[in-house]
């Protein structure tokens, strides 16, 4: 028998949280997508997978074994949880984006706004070498703040942004349009 479209699987998994963390707020958790191990592999390998179809992808490639990104950047917190694995289905490296005061070393930093509240993103300087090819992921992409953010970050350290990876995208709040011209790969919109 065939397996269900994965994003219906994900819809069916996921839980919504009316009024969290603030009211009006629809909080899309995906913790139950991430424990589901059938699921999550098939998330990961997705992830992973679908900027393999993206022509703009695909003229940065250099051969068929090459997936047009030499790294994943993942963004802190729940954003870690899926890059590290999508890096290890591609065959690269993963490199974290991570809230204010959390990296060690020489970083830079952009402050942003997201669908409730602002933070402070940090890159580790020598984590991206110029040129280098990046696949962004994260779980959720709401009003496009936080990926706007570590693009930029990216972009400042000379990287070349492949493509961004989420499992879930919320149009309403217009993150596309706002990441434009990045393309965006996303399992499920809703
Ligand atoms: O498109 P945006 O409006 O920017 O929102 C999307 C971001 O919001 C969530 O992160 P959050 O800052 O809540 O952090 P967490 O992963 O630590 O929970 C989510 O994981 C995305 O990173
Ligand atoms: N509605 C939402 N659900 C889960 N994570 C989010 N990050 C920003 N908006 C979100």
């Amino acid at each position: 028998m065939s397996e269900p479209p994965l994003d219906e699987l994900v819809a069916a998994v996921a839980v919504d949280i009316p009024d969290f963390p603030e009211p009006g707020v629809v909080f899309r958790d995906l913790t139950p997508v991430f424990a589901d191990a059938g699921v999550f592999r098939r998330v990961v390998e997705a992830l992973a997978g679908s900027v393999l179809e993206d022509p703009r992808v695909g003229a940065l490639r250099t051969g068929p074994d090459d997936p047009g990104f030499d790294v994943v950047v993942g963004v802190e917190a729940r954003g870690f949880l899926l890059a590290a694995a999508v890096a290890l289905v591609a065959g690269t490296g993963v490199v974290p984006v991570r809230k204010a005061g959390k990296l060690p070393r020489a970083t830079v930093a952009a402050e942003y706004a997201l669908e409730y509240g602002t933070a402070v993103l940090e890159l580790h300087t020598d984590s991206v070498r110029p040129g280098q090819r990046v696949l962004l992921v994260d779980d959720v992409l709401a009003t496009g703040g936080t990926l706007e953010a570590a693009a930029g970050l990216v972009e400042r350290l000379g990287g070349v942004v492949s493509a961004l990876s989420v499992v879930v995208e919320l149009p309403a709040l217009g993150g596309r349009e706002r990441l434009r011209p990045h393309t965006v790969h996303a399992l499920w919109t809703t």
